[in-house]
């Protein structure tokens, strides 16, 4: 690949994507990566091993316009300002984006390359050029479950999830820890007393959480010692925008939209740092013996792992603290629920910042390098 444009580069999400893209090799095959900002034109640009050019100016139209390939994880609000007046312009190259903006439109891909490969295969031999990466909650429900899905097993689904800090930006996740911090230091010398009475102790971490000085500059709400049941903005139907992308992207991605298959549940904030949990209900098409349903979901990817139904490995691997920082995506809670033999639960973790965010990406860089 010749010249490839990042954007973004120097965030969360962008830093995850250099950090992966470093370990697996990526810059050998490009010939040029060229390093833009928003706010520092001039400035240096990451440590590759290698030597680059200043940066420039991500919202130069006609540097845009030089590269083959462009990576944005700058957020939504700049592909609004740039992708439109590029195109506008004449370029032709690949976009890659992590924002959602461009996600449903008819010229764009969602790319999840472990279970779409076939659509983002038709899609470039038909010429499309947009490639966007998924909500985490749904790319990461379908690492998961993306065995039963190309089986043709799920007739619906619904996802109860408990989302990380990280889904909401840095600043949140700084904020998490802080609201933690406060919570301890209010209440530091009757912990360090075991003779203080829990009930007393109790009271003042209510009180501390609900004081105008408990910090939620970012969140709007306490996070840590409570969760916030609504993610994203609200719609007219009653639903979070969070839970509107269930369905709308998962069908998508399976390139099912002309006969959906029903996604629904609650996205709630939870206060784990990077990884995203779900618990799934699977209203299977038939009822699949679940020795069956275990091989079923582990031949799916490199990246899904079936952990048993028991409590020790559940408590052990299926857990926020035991993915974060990981590409598996485990899958237990694997049993038949009470309503029926078609009726499957299961519970699934993932780190949002991988396979949620930055890994899709760097996959569909990878992807259009080999092509
Ligand atoms: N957070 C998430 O979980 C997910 C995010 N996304 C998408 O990715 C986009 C980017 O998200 P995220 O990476 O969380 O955003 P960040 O806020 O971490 O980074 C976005 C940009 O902010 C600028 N910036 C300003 N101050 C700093 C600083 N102190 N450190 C680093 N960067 C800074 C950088 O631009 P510059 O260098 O030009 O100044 C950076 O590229 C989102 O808007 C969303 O659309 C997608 C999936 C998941
Ligand atoms: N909304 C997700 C994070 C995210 O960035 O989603 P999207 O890429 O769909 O805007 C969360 O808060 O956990």
């Amino acid at each position: 690949m010749n010249r490839v444009g990042f954007v973004g580069w120097r965030g969360m999400v962008g830093s995850v994507l250099m950090e992966r893209m470093l370990a697996e090799g990526d810059f050998a095959h490009i010939n040029e990566p060229v390093f833009f900002t928003t706010s520092n034109v001039g400035g240096a640009g990451p440590d590759i091993g290698r030597d680059i050019a200043p940066l420039k100016d991500a919202n130069d139209i006609a540097e845009l316009q030089n590269m083959d390939v462009i990576i944005s994880c700058q957020g939504g609000d700049y592909t609004k300002a740039v992708f439109g007046p590029l195109r506008a312009a004449g370029w032709q190259g690949y976009w890659i984006d992590a924002a959602s903006s461009l996600r449903m439109a008819d010229d764009a891909l969602i790319i999840l390359d472990p279970v779409n490969m076939n659509v983002i295969k038709d899609g470039l031999a038909n010429g499309v050029k947009n490639f966007v990466g998924g909500n985490c909650t749904v790319s990461l429900m379908l690492m998961a479950m993306g065995g039963l899905f190309r089986e043709g097993l799920v007739q619906w689904t619904s996802a109860m999830t408990y989302q990380a800090a990280s889904g909401a930006g840095a600043q949140n996740m700084r904020e998490l820890i802080s609201q933690m911090g406060a919570i301890e230091s209010g209440v530091a010398a009757e912990l360090a007393n075991p003779a203080s009475a829990i009930l007393d102790i109790d009271r003042k971490v209510a009180a501390t959480m609900r004081s105008a000085d408990f910090p939620t500059a970012n969140f709007g709400e306490p996070l840590a010692g409570s969760l916030l049941p609504w993610i994203d903005t609200q719609l007219e139907n009653g639903q979070s925008r969070e839970e509107w992308k269930g369905q709308a992207e998962t069908n998508k991605i399976l390139g099912s939209s002309a006969q959906p298959i029903p996604v629904d549940g609650l996205c709630v904030r939870i206060g784990a740092m990077r990884c995203h949990s779900q618990a799934l209900t699977v209203k299977l098409t038939q009822n699949v013996p679940m020795d069956e349903i275990h091989s079923i979901l582990a031949s799916a990817n490199d990246w899904v792992k079936v952990v048993p139904n028991e409590r020790e490995a559940t408590l052990q691997q299926l857990t926020p603290t035991a993915v974060t920082g990981t590409l598996q995506v485990p899958i237990g809670r694997l049993r038949k629920m009470n309503m029926g033999p078609e009726y499957l639960s299961a519970f699934t973790v993932g780190d949002q910042l991988l396979w949620g965010a930055a890994e899709p990406l760097r996959r569909m860089l990878r992807i259009l390098i080999e092509a």
